[in-house]
């Protein structure tokens, strides 16, 4: 009988960590983490948009002496693979973020602290020592209340703040409905305890619900610009999938930029973001590093991202899968093996370092759009 802190020895790559945590979750909790928006269109598509990118394999070359190992944000990261913020992790394991972050340190991954997190931003913070940890915004209804909660996690040791802005109303969830998803099954969330709550929006019938409550309090540009005054950490908006976004984006101040739809769980029909990555990187020309998530499964899709113009990639579910299994054993041993994954791929399509990833590694004709990767010769 495995516990929960053990690793199965079935487990080789995270689809097999998928294939495990799916019968350890309620069947709600599956839907909540495993589903996207509508009809899943873009969710597919993040997976599919890799698949269809070929790899250009290289031989010979020196490759001793090499590494993963990249500067972010004057920070020093042994590898390019975060976890993307993901909320309520007590879904999937009992310690919640504190498996995650101990986890997350284990497999020198910066880890990315949800607002929506089960646990105090304080005790996530102590966990993760040893490692970097970033706070992900969603800014309140509350906006004094959002400016302590960056001051917060500030204190706490974070070392970048990310503002989610593409989910100001959420997605039309049909899984998670079927399921009978309420919001029950997640835990409160324990940082927006204090929070002043906004008014719940009404609608009778035959009025607009978003149009008439939920949009009035969303996050518009006039915060993001309120926020790059408030604070002197490294600020990135994540949820960008528009050059036109990137480009004000940088405008306004941002440090970084995530190209990210989200995992497919907000607005169906938008392309996988390795569609969008090479526009925007294009767009953006070196001048803030751009990251990437959404369908990364494999040591090769994190080539293919960071030869697409990324400075490093987050994964969501993936470690979710790996906290239900085996909790912060399995998190680290996800990450490793993706890492592990993902050096084999540098040395078999001739990369010694991070600076030798760059379009050439790709099979031209399969090439979408044109990367502009600061890392291109
Ligand atoms: C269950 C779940 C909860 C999420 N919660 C958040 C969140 O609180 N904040 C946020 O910015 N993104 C959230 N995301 C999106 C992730 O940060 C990320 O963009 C996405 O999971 C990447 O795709 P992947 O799961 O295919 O790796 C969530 C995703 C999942 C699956
Ligand atoms: C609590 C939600 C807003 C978290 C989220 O971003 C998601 O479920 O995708």
């Amino acid at each position: 009988m495995s516990d929960a802190f053990s690793i199965p020895p079935d487990i080789v790559c995270l689809a097999d960590y998928e294939r495990h945590a799916r019968g350890r979750l309620s069947e709600g909790a599956w839907a909540y983490v495993a589903g996207g928006a509508a009809d899943e269109t873009t969710l597919r598509r993040n997976r599919e948009a890799f698949d269809a990118i070929l790899l250009k394999g290289r031989v010979l070359g020196d490759l001793g002496g090499g590494n993963t190992r990249l500067v972010l944000f004057g920070e020093t990261y042994e590898h390019p693979i975060m976890l993307a913020p993901v909320a309520h992790h007590g879904l999937a394991c009992p310690a919640a973020e504190i498996a995650t972050a101990v986890g997350a340190v284990g497999a020198r991954a910066g880890f990315v602290i949800s607002t929506e997190a089960d646990t105090a931003i304080e005790e996530i913070a102590a966990a993760a020592t040893g490692g970097n940890f970033w706070f992900q915004l969603y800014i309140q209804h509350d906006r004094d209340f959002t400016h302590a909660l960056v001051e917060r996690a500030t204190r706490a040791g974070a070392k970048a703040i990310v503002l989610t802005a593409d989910a100001p109303v959420s997605g039309v969830r049909d899984r998670e409905r079927r399921a009978g998803v309420t919001p029950a099954i997640l835990r409160a969330p324990v940082n927006l305890r204090d929070a002043r709550p906004g008014p719940v929006p009404r609608a009778g019938l035959g009025e607009s619900l978003i149009f008439n409550g939920f949009i009035d309090s969303a996050a518009r540009w006039e915060d993001f610009a309120r926020l790059r005054a408030a604070t002197r950490l490294p600020l990135l908006i994540k949820g960008i999938m528009a050059p036109e976004d990137a480009d004000r984006a940088i405008g306004e101040g941002a440090d970084g930029i995530v190209v990210s739809n989200h995992g497919g769980r907000v607005l169906d029909t938008l392309p996988a973001t390795m569609e969008a990555l090479p526009v925007i990187a294009s767009a953006v020309a070196g001048r803030v590093p751009v990251l990437v998530d959404g369908g990364i499964r494999r040591g090769t899709d994190v080539l293919k991202a960071l030869a697409c113009g990324a400075s490093a990639v987050m994964i969501g579910r993936p470690y979710i899968h790996a906290l239900a299994v085996a909790g912060p054993a399995g998190v680290a041993h996800a990450v490793q093996m993706l890492r592990g994954e993902f050096e084999v791929a540098m040395a078999l399509t001739g990369c010694r370092t991070l600076r030798d990833v760059s379009p050439r590694v790709l099979w031209e004709a399969t090439r979408s759009g044109q990367a502009g990767s600061s890392r291109e010769a």
